[in-house]
């Protein structure tokens, strides 16, 4: 059995967990094996099994290169790889594909689910395989016009002799057919149903090919039928190369399925000599899933959360009675007392091809001080027998030198749709950890040269910087903006150390991350809540301010209504250290840890005042964009430069600081062709336009009107004009 935890974890849930809770999903798309929905005359499964086999045959196979790599990826639009399968089947891979999944692994594992849901043998499944990252040589790819030699050096290539090559070739088309659309030679367009003819007229995985072949009454469009004719009855050819020995060994249907284990697995083996694959994965017998230890207030206990995993293939779900963790502190030794936890709980069921399983789940709370290193799991049944899993004799251990603090970590919208603001933080314990404190993000990336949507992955590792202690374990946090198109499907590892020492909380899900921080310490203490306008907790400093518009100190009501009605004519607040409240349109910093923003407003301590230089910034949603206002009879030109040294427009006629509005300027100017306003409160009149007239950017008039602070008027030396709408009369005048 396995030892937990392992390189395979990943895809040992992606192997077996089908249907059920936790499911992963992966036999969906192949489940039942039969004509899919993905148009006429097309079978998923025979598709994946395809897929398989040209990912392999293309290419030779070098200590770096060839064989089950992927390289398929980038060699779906070569000629031998005609049809759409190998898109579709890699599209069918993708989203399962992960850090601790490679595609390469996918499409072996494809090979196992197809041929398992058509009835076929289980194929075992080694892991370990590496992605190539570009095309690999497709002409090596078999093609049906090949004469048998070709086709021995092809197989050869990779290991299979003769009779190998006879088998794999049965043991694939004995589902699955030849597509008219693609292969008009062999199958003729109208001459099959939905222009599809079957191998053998089954999509199961079964003898069919070979005794339908020895009873000389075989469909395979590959041994009989037009092909024959154009020298492309490649299956005929192969099947008899060895005087019939191997097919008909393949009629017998346990020696069938045997050899298509066999040859199928050497297939999906064919590995650069570079590449060392594991052992083929097999259940756990118990496995934990979602294990995660979390410091809780105040730093003297823990809670540690997860489930436990139990098959139930030879075990009868309905037969255990309990579930416990047997458990050691972090030295090894039981400071923790009984130290049991209790998992009895059933959470659900799941449900592989040939295995059933339970979980069971657990909420406990250990000290801090003594932890845990590492638990058994004893099972008891209803008729009083115990199991014990000790996972190989060693337990099942427990990290506990740096763990993801889910609390105090969080991701909310930001001021930008297409940004999210994301904390994280980790307890890193004192005694053991060592430096750097990194989050590396494992981001999905657009992968360069394939025609389809297959993503890479790209990791970007940040350092964590150190914010205070709290019973042995010091927090340390990351703030990131994090694109909202990744919010979905990043994963991040939280590390201390480097090298071979370095500790890691891994696999973590940027999706399960909560979207309120909590405050205090580890504290799971009541959290503010934020309207739906709140920004983030932003860095701000008397040298560089986040906004720069207006400011206000208020040292005994300060409050989040009264600093936005202060700031009512821009588009965002903020404040700070209880008492301090700015305004500005543009927010000019960068993100800091939500809980560093925890000082209480001086107008009211239920609401939060950034912190020592930290401000809470919000959106002001009263703000209203000033405008130039419509004027019956004129209509706004532009933003004109205007100088002392060039005036625009005639001598100023009013100069109002307390009063001005664009209306009053118009009637002011009594019907000439031109006014305009400029600095919030001069008017100005005219019939022409000065000579060397220019127009500025529109945003260089912002000042508002005296007047009516909702409007326009210019903004200093620019003058926000207006024209006569109807300049014939205006001339006529
Ligand atoms: C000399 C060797 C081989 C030749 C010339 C050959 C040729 C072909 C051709 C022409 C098709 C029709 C594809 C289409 O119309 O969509 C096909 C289908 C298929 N081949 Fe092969 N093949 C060979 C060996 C293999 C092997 C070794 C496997 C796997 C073990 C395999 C698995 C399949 C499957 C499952 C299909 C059906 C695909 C579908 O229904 O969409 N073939 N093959």
């Amino acid at each position: 059995a396995p030892t937990w935890p392992s390189t395979m974890d990943e895809l040992e849930d992606i192997m077996f967990l089908n249907t059920g809770y936790r499911a992963k999903g992966f036999s969906t798309e192949v489940t039942p094996c039969s004509f899919s929905s993905k148009g006429p005359g097309r079978i998923t499964a025979a598709e994946w099994i395809r897929t398989a086999f040209h990912d392999m045959i293309a290419g030779v196979v070098s200590s770096t290169a060839g064989g089950m790599d992927a390289s398929i990826m980038y060699e779906t639009k070569a000629l031998e790889n005609i049809g759409t399968a190998f898109n579709s089947s890699l599209l069918n891979f993708a989203p399962f594909f992960s850090s601790r999944s490679s595609m390469a692994d996918l499409i072996a594992m494809g090979m196992y689910t197809a041929v398992r849901s058509c009835g076929g043998p289980v194929i075992p499944i080694r892991t370990g395989r590496i992605d190539a990252t570009r095309s690999g040589a497709t002409a090596f790819v078999p093609q049906p016009q090949n004469s048998v030699g070709t086709f021995q050096n092809q197989f050869n290539r990779v290991g299979f002799n003769l009779s190998d090559m006879i088998a794999v070739t049965a043991c694939g088309h004995t589902t699955g057919g030849v597509h008219a659309a693609f292969f008009p030679e062999i199958v003729p367009a109208g001459t099959a149903p939905d222009d599809f003819a079957q191998f053998d007229k089954t999509a199961t995985f079964d003898t069919k090919i070979a005794t339908d072949f020895l009873a000389n009454n075989s469909t395979d469009p590959l041994v009989v039928g037009p092909s024959t004719k154009n020298t492309r009855d490649s299956d005929g050819r192969i099947f008899k190369a060895d005087n019939n020995v191997t097919i008909t060994s393949l009629t017998n249907p346990d020696t069938f399925r045997s050899t298509c284990a066999r040859v199928l697995q050497k297939l999906i083996d064919v590995v650069p000599t570079s590449v060392r694959l594991t052992d083929p994965l097999i259940p756990y017998e118990a496995k934990p899933i979602a294990l995660q230890l979390r410091l809780l207030d105040g730093g003297s206990s823990m809670a540690f959360t997860g489930e436990i995993r139990i098959r139930t293939t030879t075990r009868s779900a309905a037969q255990i009675a309990s579930v416990q963790l047997v458990y050691r502190d972090r030295t090894g030794g039981n400071v923790c007392g009984a130290c049991t936890i209790d998992a009895s709980t059933e959470a659900g069921r799941a449900n592989g091809f040939d295995d059933s399983f339970s979980f069971f789940s657990f909420a406990s709370q250990i000290q801090a001080n003594s932890s845990i290193s590492s638990f058994n799991i004893a099972v008891t049944r209803t008729d009083g027998q115990q199991e014990i899993f000790d996972n190989n004799g060693a337990g099942y251990p427990v990290q506990d030198s740096i763990i993801l603090q889910s609390p105090q970590s969080c991701i909310k919208d930001s001021a930008s749709p297409d940004k999210k603001n994301m904390t994280i933080v980790a307890a890193v314990r004192d005694e053991t950890a060592t430096l750097p404190v990194n989050t590396s993000l494992v981001f999905k990336v657009a992968r360069r040269n394939v025609p389809i949507d297959i993503p890479a992955l790209s990791v970007e590792s940040y350092t964590m910087s150190k914010q205070y202690t709290v019973g042995p374990y010091s927090l340390y946090a990351l703030a990131y903006a994090l694109n909202t198109s990744q919010a979905l499907n990043t994963v991040f590892n939280v590390s201390a150390g480097a090298g071979a020492s370095r500790l890691t909380d891994a696999f973590k899900l940027t999706s399960d991350l909560p979207s309120e921080c909590c405050y205090h310490h580890a504290a799971p203490t009541p959290t503010p809540t934020f309207a739906s306008n709140y920004q983030g907790c932003y860095i701000d400093s008397v040298s560089g301010r986040a906004l720069n518009g207006s400011a206000t100190n208020d040292h005994l009501t300060l409050t989040l209504a009264n600093c936005a009605t202060f700031c009512s004519e821009y588009s965002f607040y903020g404040l700070e250290y209880t008492y301090q409240c700015f305004c500005g349109n543009t927010l000019n910093s960068v993100l800091a840890p939500e809980y560093d923003c925890n000082m209480p407003c001086s107008g009211d301590d239920k609401e939060i005042c950034g912190g020592p230089d930290r401000l809470s910034v919000y959106q002001n949603e009263a703000y209203i964009a000033p405008a130039n206002p419509p004027i019956e009879g004129y209509e706004y030109k532009a933003c004109y430069v205007d100088m002392r040294s060039a005036r625009v427009l005639g001598p100023v006629v009013i100069s109002d600081d307390t009063g001005l509005t664009v209306g009053e300027c118009k009637d002011y100017c009594n019907g000439s062709r031109y006014f305009g306003t400029e600095y919030g409160r001069e008017c100005w009149c005219g019939n022409e336009l000065g000579p060397s007239a220019t127009v500025a950017p529109e945003s260089d008039c912002f000042t508002r009107c005296a007047g009516d602070r909702a409007t326009l008027c210019g903004a200093p030396d620019r003058l926000s004009l207006y024209q006569w709408v109807d300049a014939k009369a205006s001339r006529d005048r």
